[in-house]
């Protein structure tokens, strides 16, 4: 695939959607919805060994909704974690091609029927956004959302860390990459290397947490982490995942003055993950039902591609893709 191609297809998508692409919602909260229990260091990646069906079920649910990015199964999904549960490498690699199989499969099936009804029911051809959660999704400490990876964690090993994993998701044929809950500069580093290294020639987007709404969770500036990221152009599009939607608009104000890449959005419902725990803590305020509202006001200030995340559900997104495709 061509450079030319191989960045176009996201900025397409993003056209074909009106200026502004919705992303799908929280994957693993629909999961849990249709009974998965995913209490469990592969947290939704359990699914991919135990309910493949679900998995379609839910990308299926989302692309209903109106989603034109399915992001797949593979936020916890991992080499190292699936050999800790004794699989072997062969296994382990084939868990991460079903990953996008499933979502490109389901993808597929909806678009065929949706092609076939009249304006496509108002429905665009999805993309297939492989999951990248960061190294402490792997870790299963709740540290996707600290960022402190202690002083044994080193920019070899986070690319080490994430290089297979992503050579399997480009090889399966996933449309673009989705680093997702990045909580730190070196981690940004690190993919921003990788997809070098790597020659990927899809588009890809890093998608930092916050949970103070200024910031990265490591207290670095997301100033610092975009002058890294700005530096390649393999990165399309950079944004935020999995924090508060109350941060979104200040933040996506703030990346829109360090970077000219496209901003992504996707934020969780408010609620806060007790790592410990591992359970979700109330939210101050409930925000579920002010994401149609909450959308055109992140549209306005100029994000791309708008979702939700963990805690939201197809109904978020469908009325996230309803406010920003009928009110353009
Ligand atoms: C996005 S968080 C809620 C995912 C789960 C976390 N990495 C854990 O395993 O505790
Ligand atoms: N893509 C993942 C992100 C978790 S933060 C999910 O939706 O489950
Ligand atoms: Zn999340």
């Amino acid at each position: 695939m061509g450079i030319g191609k191989a960045t176009s297809s996201l900025e397409e998508l993003i056209e074909k959607a009106g200026g502004c692409a919705v992303v799908d919602g929280g994957f693993a909260t629909q999961l849990e919805t249709h009974g998965a229990d995913i209490n469990d260091p592969l947290w939704s990646a359990l699914c991919l060994i135990k309910d493949p069906h679900l998995i379609k079920l839910v990308h299926l649910e989302y692309l209903e909704a109106g989603a034109d990015v399915l992001v797949t199964s593979s936020y916890q999904a991992t080499i190292p974690g699936f050999l800790s549960r004794g699989l072997s490498i062969e296994q382990a690699e084939s868990l991460l091609k079903k990953s996008v199989t499933l979502a490109v499969e389901a993808r597929d099936s909806f678009w065929d029927a949706a092609k076939a009804t009249p304006g496509h029911g108002g429905y665009n051809r999805a993309l297939v956004a492989a999951s990248i959660g960061s190294y402490g999704a792997y870790l299963a400490d709740g540290s996707e959302y600290s960022g402190r990876y202690g002083p044994d964690v080193g920019l070899d090993k986070l690319k080490d860390f994430h290089r297979r994993r992503l050579q399997v998701l480009v090889e399966a044929g996933a449309d673009l990459l989705a680093f997702e809950t990045i909580p730190n500069k070196l981690e940004a580093q690190a993919c921003v290397e990788l997809l070098e290294e790597e020659n990927v020639q899809i588009p890809s987007w890093i998608c930092f947490s916050s949970v103070d709404g200024e910031n990265a969770p490591s207290g670095e500036s997301f100033k610092e982490c975009l002058d890294i990221i700005n530096k390649s152009d393999k990165v399309n599009a950079v944004g935020i995942n999995c924090a508060p939607p109350q941060f979104i608009e200040a933040l996506i104000r703030k990346f829109s003055q360090f970077t000219e890449k496209a901003v992504v959005v996707y934020p969780n419902s408010g609620e806060v993950w007790d790592g410990r725990a591992k359970r979700w803590l109330p939210s101050k305020c409930s925000n579920d039902d002010k994401f149609d509202y909450f959308a055109m006001r992140w549209r306005d200030s100029g994000a791309k591609l708008i979702g939700g995340c963990c805690r939201t559900t197809p109904s978020t997104i469908q009325a996230i893709s309803r406010a920003l495709k009928e009110r353009p």
